[in-house]
C-alpha cells in the first residue's frame, strides 16, 4: 500500500487530478513518499460491481470495500476528492455511457421483476446516492478554514446579494406529520439486537430483521405522514402562486437516497397533480415514476401529445419554479440532485434571498423545506439577514465546525432502516429481549424511518470538540435542541463528559434555531465560534457559513479523525462541480480551485510526518503550505472566465512554490538540493509554459466520455504544457 491514497473521482476535481497528481507524485518521491490512487468514481464503481458481466481485461478491483478495511486502521492516509453521489438518471446515463464504452453491463431494472433482475436492482441501489463517503468516514468531522484562507477572504471579500426587509424570501416547512415532530428516543443499556415489524389487520410482516447495536447506542424512530405531506405541498404551491414568488423545493437525495427521493416525488406529483390525476394510469403504463423527476418524466411522455399538452396547461397556472439552468429549461424538480439543499440554500442566500426563474431573472423564492427537524437554520439566517442586511466577508469572524459523523451516525445512516409503508398498521422497533423500543401508527405511503448514533462515536465527538475549544479559546456551541427527543439523548451524553473534564462553562447548548442566531451575531462582531454538531448540520453548516464567508466551501480544511488512528482528509467540503465540467468541455477553461487538495495535502503530509516519524514528508508538508500561502498572496487561484488563467495555471503556481520553498529550506539539505533546480526550471520556463497553458484554452475540448473519460485524452487536455511536462516527468 502507498504512504498516502488520493482517490480517483468524477467530474471537475477529476479532471484537476490529472493536472495535479502527477505533480504531487513527482514532489513525494524525491521524499520517499509514494503517492497512490483508489478508484472511488461512480464508472469505477459500477464497474466493479459486475465482473461477471465484463470481460477479464474490463474487471476493476474494488477499491472502495478497500478503502473501507483501510480506513479502520491506524496505516490510513487518504485524500478523499469529492465524487458523484448518483441520482437514478445519473446512474442510468452512467451506465449508458459505459456500455457505449463496449461493458456489457445489463441495464438498471426501473421494475424488476424477475429474481435476476431483482438482484441486478440491489447491486445498482448500492451504487446510488451517497455510496462513498459512509463507508469511509470511520471518523468525525473537522472543518475549518485555514487561517491563510480565511485571512484571504478577508482581505479579498467576494460580491453579496443584498438582502433587504421586505425580501419575500423564505423558507416553508410542515406545521406537523413531519419526522421532527414524530420523532421518538432511546438510549440502549444493553448490547441488543433489534427487529423492526409492520402489523396490520392481515398480519405482521418483518421489515428488517438482525440489526445489531452496541450497549449505549441512541435509537431513534420517526415517520413522515404521506397525507400530511401532500396537503402541505399542495398548499405551498397555492401560496407561493399567490405571493409571486418562485417555488423551490430543496432536499439532500444523495445523502438521504432512500426518504429523500420519495419526498422529492411527492413534490413532483403535487405540482403536476391535474395531469397525473388526469392520466396516471397512462403515465404509469409509460414507466413514470415521479420519484426519478421531472426530467425522466417528461422523456418518457413526450410521445403523447394530450398529456404534454396538459403538462404545458399545468405548468402554466403553477407559480413560477425556481431553476437550474433556465436556458435549457431544467426545473427544480427534473433531477433530484440537481438542488442539493447544502449546497442551494447558500447559494440562494449568499444572492440576497434571490433564485433563478424560468424568465432567466432573479426573484424572490419560497424554499420548501418539509422537515422541521435542520429548516430552522435557514428560516434563522433569512430572518437575521432580512433584519441586518447581508453579511460583511471583510469584517465576519468564522464558524467552525466539529460534527458527528463516524459509523454511519444519525439520519445518513438510516437507508437500511427507512421503509415506505405498504399498509396502514403499527411499526414497532422490537428488541431480542422481547422490549418494544418505538411504536408508531402509520398509514399507506409513509415514510418511516430509525437512525442511531454509537456510544464511542459521540464520546469521541465531545472529545474533539474539547480539544477543539482548547486549540480556538473560543465561543463553542453544541447545535442540539434539548425538546428533540433524539437530542435530549446526546445532551445526556455531552453534559457529563464536559462537567469531568471541567470545561462545562467553555460550551454552550442550543436549539438549530438559537444557536444560528447566536453564531451570526457573534461572527457579524467579528469573532469565532465552533458549531458542535449532529451529521446533518455537519453538512449543512460546511456549507452554508464557508459559502458566505468564502464564497465557497472548497476551500475549507476537512480533516477527519479517523477513529482507528489513521487520517481521511477530505478536499473542501462541497461536490464535484457537474457546471466546471460543462464549461471546460465547451471553451476548454476548467475554473475548478484546487485550494482544498492543496490544504489537504499539506495535512495529510504532516500527518504521514506524525504517524510515521517522517521527517522528509514534514518538510514536504511545510512546503505546501508555504505553497498554498503564495497561490493565495498572489492571486494564483482559477479565473472564472475563459482565456484567464485555470486551473492548470494554479498548478503551474504549486508545483512553483512548493519547489521554491522545498530549495529554500534547510531542514532537509538533501530536498533543497534536489529541488533548486527544479524551482529553477519551473521559473525560467514561466512566460512559455504561461503561453502554452493559455493557448489551450478557447475552443472545446475532447475528453472521451463523461463518467469514464479517456485517460490519453484527459491528460492531453489536463497537461496542456509541454514545458512543465517535460520539467514534472
Ligand atoms: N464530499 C463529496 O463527495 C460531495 C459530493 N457531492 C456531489 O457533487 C455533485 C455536485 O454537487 P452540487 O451540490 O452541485 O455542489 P458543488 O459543490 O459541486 O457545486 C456548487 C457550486 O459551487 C462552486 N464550487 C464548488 N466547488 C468548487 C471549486 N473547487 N472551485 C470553484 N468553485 C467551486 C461552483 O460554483 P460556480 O458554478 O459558480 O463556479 C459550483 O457550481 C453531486 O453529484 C453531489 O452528490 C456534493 C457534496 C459533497
Ligand atoms: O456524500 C455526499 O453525497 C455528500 C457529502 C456532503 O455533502 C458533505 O459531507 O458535506
Ligand atoms: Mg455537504
Amino acid at each position: 500500500m502507498s504512504d498516502i491514497i488520493y482517490t480517483k473521482v468524477d467530474e471537475a476535481p477529476e479532471l484537476a487530478s490529472a493536472s495535479f497528481l502527477p505533480i504531487i507524485q513527482k514532489f513525494a518521491a524525491a521524499a520517499g513518499v509514494s503517492v497512490g490512487t483508489k478508484d472511488i468514481s461512480l464508472a469505477g464503481r459500477i464497474l466493479a460491481t459486475f465482473p461477471e458481466h465484463l470481460s477479464e481485461a474490463q474487471q476493476q478491483s474494488d477499491d472502495l470495500a478497500e478503502l473501507g478495511r483501510l480506513v479502520k486502521t491506524p496505516d490510513a492516509n487518504v485524500i478523499k476528492l469529492p465524487n458523484i453521489s448518483a441520482s437514478v438518471p445519473q446512474l442510468v446515463a452512467a451506465i449508458k455511457e459505459l456500455q457505449s464504452q463496449g461493458f456489457a453491463l445489463p441495464d438498471y431494472p426501473e421494475a424488476p421483476q424477475t429474481d435476476a433482475e431483482k438482484a441486478i436492482r440491489a447491486k445498482y441501489d448500492g451504487i446510488k446516492g451517497s455510496a462513498v463517503n459512509p463507508v469511509l468516514r470511520e471518523g468525525n468531522s473537522d472543518r475549518r478554514a485555514a487561517k491563510a484562507v480565511k485571512s484571504f477572504a478577508q482581505n479579498n471579500p467576494h460580491r453579496m446579494g443584498d438582502w433587504t426587509a421586505d425580501s419575500q424570501t423564505e423558507v416553508s416547512s410542515m406545521s406537523g406529520g413531519d419526522f421532527f415532530s414524530n420523532e421518538v428516543s432511546a438510549t440502549l443499556s444493553k448490547d441488543s439486537t433489534a427487529k423492526i415489524v409492520l402489523e396490520t389487520a392481515a398480519g405482521e410482516t418483518v421489515l428488517k430483521d438482525g440489526i445489531a447495536y452496541p450497549a449505549g447506542t441512541v435509537v431513534d424512530a420517526t415517520f413522515m405522514s404521506a397525507a400530511a405531506l401532500k396537503a402541505f405541498l399542495a398548499s405551498e404551491i397555492e401560496k407561493t402562486k399567490a405571493a409571486g414568488t418562485l417555488f423551490s423545493l430543496h432536499m439532500k437525495a444523495t445523502m438521504m437516497k432512500v426518504s429523500d427521493p420519495i419526498i422529492f416525488g411527492h413534490a413532483v406529483k403535487a405540482f403536476l397533480a391535474p395531469v397525473f390525476d388526469a392520466h396516471g394510469d397512462k403515465m404509469a403504463e409509460l414507466g413514470v415514476n415521479p420519484n426519478s423527476g421531472l426530467g425522466d418524466l417528461l422523456a418518457r411522455v413526450e410521445g403523447d401529445a394530450a398529456i404534454m399538452a396538459d403538462i404545458e396547461a399545468c405548468m402554466a397556472a403553477r407559480p413560477p419554479m425556481y431553476m437550474v439552468d433556465s436556458d435549457k429549461g431544467i426545473t427544480n424538480l427534473h433531477v433530484s440532485s440537481d438542488v442539493i439543499i447544502d449546497a442551494s440554500m447558500p447559494a440562494l442566500i449568499r444572492a440576497g434571498g434571490k433564485g433563478w426563474g424560468p424568465d432567466g431573472k432573479e426573484a424572490d423564492t419560497n424554499c420548501v423545506i418539509p422537515d422541521n427537524s435542520y429548516a430552522p437554520v435557514y428560516d434563522e439566517t433569512i430572518k437575521f439577514f432580512k433584519e441586518n442586511g447581508k453579511m460583511n466577508p471583510a469584517t465576519a469572524g468564522t464558524v467552525q465546525n466539529i460534527g458527528l459523523m463516524a459509523q454511519k451516525a444519525e439520519e445518513y445512516g438510516s437507508h437500511p432502516t427507512t421503509f415506505e409503508i405498504p399498509e396502514a398498521g403499527t411499526v414497532k422497533m422490537i428488541l431480542d429481549d422481547g422490549t418494544v423500543l418505538h411504536s408508531h401508527a402509520v398509514e399507506v405511503g409513509d415514510i418511516w424511518r430509525s437512525a442511531s448514533a454509537r456510544k464511542a462515536p459521540i464520546e469521541d465527538w465531545v472529545n474533539l470538540a474539547i480539544d477543539r475549544q482548547k486549540a480556538e479559546g473560543c465561543r463553542a456551541i453544541f447545535w442540539l435542541d434539548a425538546n428533540r427527543a433524539h437530542d435530549a439523548e446526546l445532551i445526556a451524553y455531552v453534559k457529563p463528559i464536559l462537567e469531568a473534564k471541567g470545561v462545562a462553562n467553555k460550551f454552550e447548548i442550543m436549539a438549530p434555531r438559537e444557536a444560528t442566531r447566536a453564531s451570526f451575531e457573534t461572527i457579524t462582531e467579528g469573532k469565532n465560534t465552533i458549531a458542535i454538531t449532529g451529521n446533518v448540520l455537519r453538512d449543512y453548516l460546511t456549507d452554508l457559513f464557508p459559502i458566505l464567508e468564502l464564497a465557497t466551501s472548497a476551500k475549507m480544511l476537512s480533516i477527519v479523525k479517523l477513529m482507528n488512528g489513521g487520517g481521511l482528509f477530505e478536499t473542501g467540503a462541497g461536490g464535484s462541480a457537474p457546471k466546471h465540467v460543462q464549461q471546460l468541455v465547451e471553451e476548454n477553461h476548467l475554473r475548478w480551485d484546487s485550494l482544498g487538495e492543496f490544504c489537504a495535502l499539506g495535512e495529510s503530509l504532516t500527518f504521514l510526518a506524525d504517524s510515521k516519524g517522517n521527517a522528509k514528508a514534514r518538510v514536504l508538508g511545510q512546503a505546501v503550505d508555504a505553497a498554498t500561502q503564495g497561490i493565495l498572496d498572489h492571486g494564483r487561484s482559477p479565473s472564472r472566465k475563459v482565456g484567464e488563467p485555470d486551473n492548470r495555471d494554479s498548478h503551474y503556481w504549486f508545483a512553483r512554490y512548493w519547489a521554491e520553498a522545498l530549495a529554500a529550506q534547510s531542514d532537509d539539505a538533501d530536498l533543497a538540493a534536489h529541488f533548486a533546480p527544479i524551482a529553477k526550471a519551473l521559473a525560467e520556463g514561466e512566460d512559455q509554459i504561461v503561453a502554452e497553458l493559455a493557448a489551450a484554452q478557447g475552443s472545446p475540448a475532447d475528453l472521451g466520455g463523461y463518467f469514464r473519460t479517456d485517460a490519453a485524452k484527459t491528460a492531453a487536455v489536463m497537461r496542456s504544457s509541454a514545458t512543465l511536462n517535460s520539467i514534472i516527468g
